[in-house]
Protein backbone atom coordinates (compact mmCIF):
# COMPACT_ATOMS: atom_id res chain seq x y z
CA UNK A 1 0.00 0.00 0.00
CA UNK A 2 1.27 3.57 -0.68
CA UNK A 3 1.34 6.40 1.52
CA UNK A 4 -2.49 8.07 1.54
CA UNK A 5 -1.50 11.85 -0.02
CA UNK A 6 -3.30 15.40 1.13
CA UNK A 7 -6.20 14.65 -1.58
CA UNK A 8 -7.24 11.21 -0.02
CA UNK A 9 -6.47 9.89 3.26
CA UNK A 10 -7.64 5.94 1.59
CA UNK A 11 -5.02 3.88 1.12
CA UNK A 12 -4.21 2.74 -2.24
CA UNK A 13 -3.19 -0.89 -3.24
CA UNK A 14 0.36 -1.55 -5.47
CA UNK A 15 -0.88 -0.31 -9.28
CA UNK A 16 -2.71 2.14 -8.19
CA UNK A 17 -1.43 6.03 -7.47
CA UNK A 18 -3.09 9.56 -7.17
CA UNK A 19 -1.24 11.77 -9.86
CA UNK A 20 -1.64 15.07 -11.44
CA UNK A 21 -3.39 14.29 -15.00
CA UNK A 22 -4.07 17.28 -17.24
CA UNK A 23 -2.67 19.48 -14.42
CA UNK A 24 -5.76 18.09 -11.88
CA UNK A 25 -6.45 14.92 -9.52
CA UNK A 26 -6.74 11.40 -11.10
CA UNK A 27 -6.53 7.98 -9.92
CA UNK A 28 -3.80 6.24 -12.55
CA UNK A 29 -3.90 2.69 -12.50
CA UNK A 30 -1.22 0.34 -13.66
CA UNK A 31 -1.57 -3.71 -13.29
CA UNK A 32 -0.36 -6.41 -15.65
CA UNK A 33 -4.26 -6.08 -17.07
CA UNK A 34 -4.89 -2.78 -17.97
CA UNK A 35 -3.74 0.59 -17.16
CA UNK A 36 -6.53 3.37 -16.70
CA UNK A 37 -6.59 7.12 -15.52
CA UNK A 38 -10.19 7.97 -13.34
CA UNK A 39 -10.78 11.42 -12.65
CA UNK A 40 -11.75 12.82 -9.06
CA UNK A 41 -13.41 15.51 -10.82
CA UNK A 42 -16.80 14.08 -12.35
CA UNK A 43 -15.48 10.49 -11.33
CA UNK A 44 -14.50 10.36 -14.69
CA UNK A 45 -12.74 7.86 -16.03
CA UNK A 46 -10.61 8.60 -19.22
CA UNK A 47 -9.01 6.04 -20.19
CA UNK A 48 -8.87 2.40 -20.05
CA UNK A 49 -6.21 0.62 -22.22
CA UNK A 50 -6.10 -3.58 -21.38
CA UNK A 51 -3.11 -4.80 -21.56
CA UNK A 52 -2.29 -4.83 -25.71
CA UNK A 53 -5.20 -3.33 -26.79
CA UNK A 54 -5.29 0.31 -28.10
CA UNK A 55 -7.38 2.49 -25.51
CA UNK A 56 -11.16 1.83 -25.30
CA UNK A 57 -11.91 5.66 -24.87
CA UNK A 58 -11.98 8.59 -27.14
CA UNK A 59 -10.47 11.71 -25.08
CA UNK A 60 -10.16 15.42 -26.69
CA UNK A 61 -6.91 16.85 -26.63
CA UNK A 62 -9.20 20.46 -26.15
CA UNK A 63 -10.88 19.30 -23.21
CA UNK A 64 -10.90 21.44 -20.22
CA UNK A 65 -10.17 20.08 -17.08
CA UNK A 66 -10.81 21.13 -13.30
CA UNK A 67 -13.58 21.43 -10.94
CA UNK A 68 -16.89 22.64 -12.47
CA UNK A 69 -15.65 21.95 -16.72
CA UNK A 70 -17.01 19.19 -18.16
CA UNK A 71 -14.24 16.79 -19.90
CA UNK A 72 -14.62 15.71 -23.46
CA UNK A 73 -14.38 12.07 -24.02
CA UNK A 74 -13.37 9.20 -21.64
CA UNK A 75 -16.91 8.24 -19.62
CA UNK A 76 -18.77 11.35 -18.42
CA UNK A 77 -21.16 10.73 -15.51
CA UNK A 78 -24.38 12.46 -16.78
CA UNK A 79 -27.23 13.20 -14.52
CA UNK A 80 -29.56 13.52 -12.43
CA UNK A 81 -30.83 14.95 -15.73
CA UNK A 82 -30.08 14.29 -19.41
CA UNK A 83 -29.32 16.89 -21.82
CA UNK A 84 -31.93 20.26 -20.52
CA UNK A 85 -34.00 17.87 -18.11
CA UNK A 86 -37.14 16.18 -19.60
CA UNK A 87 -39.03 19.56 -19.30
CA UNK A 88 -36.28 21.48 -21.36
CA UNK A 89 -35.35 24.12 -18.50
CA UNK A 90 -32.27 22.75 -16.96
CA UNK A 91 -29.47 25.07 -17.36
CA UNK A 92 -26.88 22.81 -16.35
CA UNK A 93 -26.73 20.62 -19.45
CA UNK A 94 -26.62 17.36 -18.60
CA UNK A 95 -26.42 17.63 -14.91
CA UNK A 96 -24.05 17.76 -12.23
CA UNK A 97 -22.69 14.84 -11.59
CA UNK A 98 -19.38 15.34 -14.22
CA UNK A 99 -18.90 18.83 -13.07
CA UNK A 100 -18.49 18.28 -8.89
CA UNK A 101 -15.41 17.07 -7.50
CA UNK A 102 -16.26 13.18 -5.87
CA UNK A 103 -14.26 11.49 -3.09
CA UNK A 104 -12.56 8.48 -3.16
CA UNK A 105 -14.18 5.67 -0.80
CA UNK A 106 -11.97 3.15 -1.52
CA UNK A 107 -9.75 1.31 -3.74
CA UNK A 108 -9.26 -2.34 -3.46
CA UNK A 109 -7.42 -5.31 -5.72
CA UNK A 110 -9.27 -8.27 -6.38
CA UNK A 111 -7.40 -11.14 -8.34
CA UNK A 112 -5.86 -8.99 -10.90
CA UNK A 113 -8.76 -6.43 -10.62
CA UNK A 114 -8.87 -2.81 -9.12
CA UNK A 115 -11.70 -1.52 -8.25
CA UNK A 116 -12.18 1.88 -7.17
CA UNK A 117 -15.41 3.46 -5.65
CA UNK A 118 -16.04 7.17 -5.80
CA UNK A 119 -18.94 9.21 -3.89
CA UNK A 120 -20.51 12.38 -4.26
CA UNK A 121 -19.40 14.89 -1.05
CA UNK A 122 -21.43 14.66 1.75
CA UNK A 123 -23.17 18.13 0.91
CA UNK A 124 -25.31 16.17 -2.03
CA UNK A 125 -28.09 15.38 0.31
CA UNK A 126 -31.61 15.65 -1.98
CA UNK A 127 -29.15 12.98 -3.93
CA UNK A 128 -25.97 11.28 -3.47
CA UNK A 129 -24.27 9.61 -5.94
CA UNK A 130 -21.57 5.93 -5.68
CA UNK A 131 -19.14 4.93 -8.88
CA UNK A 132 -17.70 1.97 -9.11
CA UNK A 133 -15.03 1.19 -11.59
CA UNK A 134 -13.78 -2.26 -12.13
CA UNK A 135 -10.70 -2.16 -13.82
CA UNK A 136 -8.97 -5.32 -15.40
CA UNK A 137 -9.11 -7.02 -18.90
CA UNK A 138 -13.03 -5.69 -18.97
CA UNK A 139 -13.94 -2.75 -17.77
CA UNK A 140 -17.02 -2.67 -15.18
CA UNK A 141 -18.75 1.13 -14.31
CA UNK A 142 -21.58 1.59 -12.30
CA UNK A 143 -23.12 4.20 -11.42
CA UNK A 144 -25.63 4.37 -8.39
CA UNK A 145 -27.97 7.52 -7.49
CA UNK A 146 -30.00 7.17 -4.29
CA UNK A 147 -32.74 9.45 -2.90
CA UNK A 148 -32.47 12.16 0.48
CA UNK A 149 -35.38 12.91 2.29
CA UNK A 150 -37.96 13.56 -0.76
CA UNK A 151 -39.12 11.49 -3.65
CA UNK A 152 -36.67 12.50 -6.65
CA UNK A 153 -37.14 11.50 -10.62
CA UNK A 154 -33.83 11.04 -12.21
CA UNK A 155 -32.42 10.96 -15.65
CA UNK A 156 -28.94 9.97 -15.94
CA UNK A 157 -26.34 8.31 -18.47
CA UNK A 158 -22.84 6.35 -18.83
CA UNK A 159 -22.17 8.69 -21.67
CA UNK A 160 -19.15 7.06 -22.95
CA UNK A 161 -16.84 7.99 -26.00
CA UNK A 162 -15.71 4.69 -27.94
CA UNK A 163 -12.69 5.26 -30.01
CA UNK A 164 -12.85 4.33 -33.26
CA UNK A 165 -10.73 4.71 -36.63
CA UNK A 166 -13.46 6.53 -38.41
CA UNK A 167 -17.09 7.05 -37.65
CA UNK A 168 -18.45 6.37 -41.04
CA UNK A 169 -17.19 2.85 -41.21
CA UNK A 170 -18.13 1.30 -38.31
CA UNK A 171 -21.67 -0.65 -37.80
CA UNK A 172 -23.62 -0.73 -34.55
CA UNK A 173 -25.29 -3.67 -33.61
CA UNK A 174 -28.02 -4.49 -30.95
CA UNK A 175 -30.89 -1.47 -31.88
CA UNK A 176 -32.15 -3.17 -35.10
CA UNK A 177 -36.03 -2.66 -35.08
CA UNK A 178 -35.86 0.01 -32.27
CA UNK A 179 -38.06 3.18 -31.66
CA UNK A 180 -36.45 5.94 -31.17
CA UNK A 181 -36.35 9.81 -30.34
CA UNK A 182 -34.45 11.90 -33.06
CA UNK A 183 -32.75 14.90 -31.06
CA UNK A 184 -31.47 15.76 -34.26
CA UNK A 185 -35.12 16.31 -35.71
CA UNK A 186 -37.00 18.21 -32.40
CA UNK A 187 -37.05 14.63 -30.56
CA UNK A 188 -39.09 13.17 -33.69
CA UNK A 189 -40.81 9.54 -32.70
CA UNK A 190 -38.51 6.94 -35.56
CA UNK A 191 -38.13 3.14 -35.39
CA UNK A 192 -34.23 2.38 -36.68
CA UNK A 193 -33.95 -0.32 -39.27
CA UNK A 194 -33.92 -4.01 -39.57
CA UNK A 195 -29.67 -4.10 -40.15
CA UNK A 196 -27.30 -3.14 -37.93
CA UNK A 197 -26.58 1.29 -37.69
CA UNK A 198 -24.24 2.84 -40.30
CA UNK A 199 -23.76 6.38 -38.87
CA UNK A 200 -23.90 8.91 -42.10
CA UNK A 201 -24.51 12.11 -40.82
CA UNK A 202 -24.82 14.03 -37.33
CA UNK A 203 -26.53 11.73 -35.30
CA UNK A 204 -28.40 11.75 -31.77
CA UNK A 205 -30.88 9.26 -31.09
CA UNK A 206 -32.14 7.84 -28.12
CA UNK A 207 -33.45 4.67 -28.68
CA UNK A 208 -35.53 2.35 -26.92
CA UNK A 209 -33.16 -0.32 -26.03
CA UNK A 210 -31.37 -1.39 -23.46
CA UNK A 211 -29.74 -4.71 -24.57
CA UNK A 212 -25.75 -5.55 -25.49
CA UNK A 213 -24.47 -3.37 -28.32
CA UNK A 214 -21.64 -4.07 -30.40
CA UNK A 215 -19.60 -1.50 -32.40
CA UNK A 216 -17.51 -2.95 -34.93
CA UNK A 217 -14.64 -0.90 -35.94
CA UNK A 218 -13.45 -1.43 -39.60
CA UNK A 219 -10.94 0.50 -39.60
CA UNK A 220 -9.43 -0.40 -36.01
CA UNK A 221 -9.76 -4.02 -36.69
CA UNK A 222 -12.06 -4.83 -33.28
CA UNK A 223 -15.67 -4.97 -31.95
CA UNK A 224 -16.37 -3.08 -28.82
CA UNK A 225 -18.78 -4.56 -26.95
CA UNK A 226 -20.91 -2.79 -24.26
CA UNK A 227 -23.08 -5.16 -21.82
CA UNK A 228 -25.40 -2.29 -19.79
CA UNK A 229 -27.62 -2.91 -16.92
CA UNK A 230 -30.23 -1.10 -15.35
CA UNK A 231 -31.23 0.90 -17.93
CA UNK A 232 -33.89 1.46 -20.38
CA UNK A 233 -32.21 3.59 -23.42
CA UNK A 234 -29.20 3.33 -25.25
CA UNK A 235 -28.06 7.20 -27.02
CA UNK A 236 -26.26 7.25 -30.10
CA UNK A 237 -24.57 10.53 -30.83
CA UNK A 238 -21.84 11.89 -32.79
CA UNK A 239 -21.80 15.87 -33.81
CA UNK A 240 -20.21 15.28 -37.34
CA UNK A 241 -18.88 17.98 -39.78
CA UNK A 242 -22.12 19.49 -39.31
CA UNK A 243 -22.09 20.30 -35.63
CA UNK A 244 -18.42 20.28 -34.40
CA UNK A 245 -17.43 23.33 -35.38
CA UNK A 246 -19.90 24.60 -33.38
CA UNK A 247 -17.88 22.63 -30.32
CA UNK A 248 -15.10 24.35 -28.81
CA UNK A 249 -13.66 21.55 -27.01
CA UNK A 250 -13.23 19.06 -29.87
CA UNK A 251 -10.83 19.45 -33.21
CA UNK A 252 -12.85 20.57 -35.98
CA UNK A 253 -11.33 16.97 -37.59
CA UNK A 254 -11.53 14.86 -34.82
CA UNK A 255 -15.24 13.47 -34.85
CA UNK A 256 -14.35 10.76 -36.84
CA UNK A 257 -12.15 9.57 -34.37
CA UNK A 258 -15.45 8.48 -31.98
CA UNK A 259 -18.96 7.03 -31.16
CA UNK A 260 -20.97 7.61 -28.19
CA UNK A 261 -22.91 5.00 -27.32
CA UNK A 262 -24.71 5.73 -23.74
CA UNK A 263 -26.43 3.24 -21.45
CA UNK A 264 -29.13 5.46 -19.63
CA UNK A 265 -32.31 6.07 -18.52
CA UNK A 266 -33.71 9.07 -19.96
CA UNK A 267 -36.93 10.95 -21.68
CA UNK A 268 -39.61 8.79 -20.72
CA UNK A 269 -37.58 6.14 -19.22
CA UNK A 270 -36.43 7.47 -16.39
CA UNK A 271 -36.37 6.55 -12.81
CA UNK A 272 -38.79 7.65 -10.05
CA UNK A 273 -37.17 7.15 -6.05
CA UNK A 274 -39.02 7.46 -3.07
CA UNK A 275 -36.76 8.62 -0.22
CA UNK A 276 -33.70 6.52 0.25
CA UNK A 277 -34.73 4.18 -2.74
CA UNK A 278 -31.26 3.79 -4.87
CA UNK A 279 -31.17 2.97 -8.82
CA UNK A 280 -28.12 1.32 -10.27
CA UNK A 281 -27.05 2.13 -14.18
CA UNK A 282 -24.10 -0.36 -15.21
CA UNK A 283 -22.17 -1.34 -18.16
CA UNK A 284 -19.25 -3.57 -18.91
CA UNK A 285 -17.11 -3.39 -21.86
CA UNK A 286 -14.59 -6.21 -23.85
CA UNK A 287 -12.93 -5.65 -26.90
CA UNK A 288 -12.95 -8.72 -29.16
CA UNK A 289 -11.19 -9.31 -32.55
O1 LIG B 1 -21.82 18.80 -25.16
P1 LIG B 1 -22.40 17.88 -24.14
O2 LIG B 1 -23.18 18.60 -23.09
O3 LIG B 1 -21.36 16.99 -23.51
O4 LIG B 1 -23.40 16.94 -24.88
C1 LIG B 1 -23.01 16.20 -26.00
C2 LIG B 1 -24.18 15.42 -26.56
O5 LIG B 1 -24.52 14.41 -25.63
C3 LIG B 1 -25.49 13.50 -26.12
O6 LIG B 1 -25.72 12.54 -25.14
C4 LIG B 1 -26.76 14.23 -26.41
O7 LIG B 1 -27.73 13.33 -26.91
C5 LIG B 1 -26.49 15.34 -27.39
O8 LIG B 1 -27.67 16.09 -27.61
C6 LIG B 1 -25.39 16.25 -26.87
O9 LIG B 1 -25.08 17.24 -27.81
Amino acid sequence: MSTPSAASSVPLPEGVALETVHGVDALVVDTPAARAVVHLDGAHLTSWVPTGEADLLWLSPDSAYGPREAIRGGIPLVGPWFGPGRDGAMQVKHGWLRTITWELASAALDGEDVVLELVTPADAVKLSGRAVFRIGRQLSVDLTLTAGPTPLEVEAALHTYLAVGDVRRITVQGLENADYLDNTRGLAADVLGADPLRLTGSTDRIVDAAGEVVVTDEVGGRRLVSSPRGTATTIVWNPWDELVTSMGDIPDDAWPQFVCVEPAVAKDRFVRLQPGQAHTIGVTYRIEH
